[in-house]
């Protein structure tokens, strides 16, 4: 995936909850109707989607998140975040309602409040069971951390006593956590069990909007890895047989869910001392959050970014690959129905409303080595089309000179002798040169053998589309020549037609 792709912005409107219901608060702030959000006063916008109460299945189905998942699998990264005012439904649209509320016997949410993380934990295994079951050589491997930014500070959920994590660049891989517990999760279940134990450690505070109000910004990491062997042998090109010529394309996807925490007006939250001080690291990190995505919203299509301030907060920075970058992204907006919290909520969906307009670039991830594979195996699937562009050429040309219309128009019989196709002799030469590498430079001479292979298949390819261009031209020309020499057929056939209708006039008039 080359081209541009936008972020996808879905709406989610809650209920009235318990404490709008007793202020008596009407419901009419914020409704859905369709894809559009109606703010009272009758503004509409439009979203991808927009969903109204509490069904939690309709979210993970009516989104694109199969197709996230399914792209975490091809080697993509993909991103889901919440975004929202506090208490605007954030947690329970990632998560599920609060640890603990709704419990089957066994003691686990109950599926129908699951929200979208561990029903895509669920889909994720599901999918990529059915994929290792339809195709040979493929495997996966998955494995998962779990963070949260809490006053400017990284934390690891996975292990509480690890608090204040560094943050590293790295050319390929971008801004990443140093030190963070990343574990292997072979089921279901093990992955499921990150997830638990990540929520339940996540700090958690109560204020006057939320009694369980997230304090801090938590992104779940699951790394997906798949490796299929890929056969580069190409009989055609001579080069079946050879030894070292399967490749195993890596790829890494990953998958990222964010809760972000809400935006709070100390006002109106109560919020005092510690949680004053939470509450303005919340606020400047979702600050910048904003001015990231108007900087990339106002480039939009065109592609010419101006400053977008990534490095102005861990968030930012962590999220730069979400946000303009090589990730798929959704964003999933939070608000209250509530005509109080009509500011807010204007406010959320025009943060939205800019998200839309944000253009990613998103790329498969892979391993250098991977890469080089499948570039090699794309190019040789390129000469087979090539090959068969060719042969059809060939045919044509020849269909068109057996015609017999065109003789004498012989500047084209020279140009219509079909060539050998380049090929198996070249390559035979390449895999030669090869042969005389010591045994204990396997591995050198394997990489020698690739980029020999993949200059022949360059060098074969660079030939057929001069051939292919050349006999195109042919083509053209001689076709033009056949529809002369038509139309000059054609004129003679209405002039003999002409004349015969003059000679039976003629003898016609004898006759009288
Ligand atoms: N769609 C919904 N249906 C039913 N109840 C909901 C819904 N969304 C949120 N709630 C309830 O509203 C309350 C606040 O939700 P939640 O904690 O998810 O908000 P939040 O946006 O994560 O807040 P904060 O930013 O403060 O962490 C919870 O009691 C939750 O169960």
């Amino acid at each position: 995936m080359a081209s541009g792709s936008g972020i996808t912005v879905v709406v989610r409107v809650r209920p009235l909850n318990e404490m709008e219901n007793s202020r008596g608060d009407s419901a009419d702030g914020v409704r859905c109707m369709g894809d559009r959000v109606v703010l009272a006063g009758q503004r509409q916008l439009t979203f991808d989607a927009a969903f109204g109460g509490p069904d939690q299945a309709q979210v993970f189905e009516r989104t694109e998140m199969r197709a996230l998942l399914d792209a975490s699998l091809q080697g993509f990264a993909a991103t889901v975040f919440a975004y929202g005012q506090t208490g605007s439904g954030k947690t329970y649209t990632m998560s599920g309602p609060e640890y603990g509320t709704e419990l089957d016997a066994s003691g686990a949410i109950t599926s129908a409040s699951e929200g979208i993380i561990p029903r895509a934990v669920r889909h994720l295994f599901a999918m990529l069971d059915s994929y290792t079951a339809s195709r040979s050589g493929v495997s996966y491997a998955i494995s998962a951390s779990y963070l949260e930014i809490y006053n400017e500070q990284i934390n690891d959920l996975l292990n509480t006593s690890s608090t204040g994590l560094p943050m590293r660049w790295h050319a390929a891989q971008g801004f990443f956590v140093e030190g963070l517990v990343v574990v292997d999760c072979e089921t279901v279940d093990e992955l499921m069990l990150v997830f638990q134990e990540g929520t339940k450690n996540r700090k958690v505070g109560s204020h006057l909007l939320n009694k369980d109000s997230s304090r801090s910004h938590s992104i779940m990491q699951v790394q997906v890895t798949s490796r299929e062997l890929v056969a580069l042998d190409d009989p055609a090109a001579g080069l079946a047989g050879a030894p070292g010529n399967d490749h195993t394309v890596e790829t890494h996807g990953r998958l990222s869910f964010v809760d972000l925490a809400g935006s709070e007006r100390l006002d109106q939250s109560g919020s005092i001392g510690r949680g004053a001080r939470e509450t303005a690291h919340i606020n400047s990190s979702l600050l910048v959050l904003g001015k990231v995505i108007s900087a990339l919203s106002a480039a939009g299509e065109s592609g010419r970014v101006g400053h977008v301030p990534y490095r102005d907060s861990k968030l930012t920075k962590l999220l730069a690959d979400s946000l303009g970058g090589s990730s798929l992204a959704m964003m999933i907006g939070c608000v209250s129905p509530s005509s109080a919290a009509l500011d807010e909520s204007h406010n959320t969906l025009q943060y939205l409303s800019a998200a839309k307009r944000i253009q990613n670039r998103p790329v498969v991830q892979m391993s250098q080595a991977s890469s080089m594979a499948a570039s090699l195996k794309s190019l040789r699937d390129e000469v087979q089309g090539l090959r068969m562009q060719n042969m059809a050429l060939h045919q044509q040309l020849s269909s068109i000179s057996a015609s017999g219309l065109l003789q004498g128009h012989g500047a084209m019989s020279g140009r219509s002798t079909p060539q050998q196709p380049f090929g198996a002799g070249s390559a035979q030469a390449g895999m030669q040169r090869t042969q005389s590498v010591p045994e204990h430079r396997y591995e050198e001479a394997r990489q020698q053998r690739e980029q020999v292979a993949a200059e022949h298949v360059a060098a074969e390819l660079a030939h057929l589309r001069r051939q292919n261009a050349h006999m195109q031209m042919a083509n053209n020309l001689l076709q033009r020549s056949y529809n002369e020499v038509k139309r000059e057929n054609d004129a003679l056939h209405d002039k003999l037609e002409r004349l015969e209708r003059v000679f039976v006039d003629k003898d016609h008039d004898d006759v009288l």
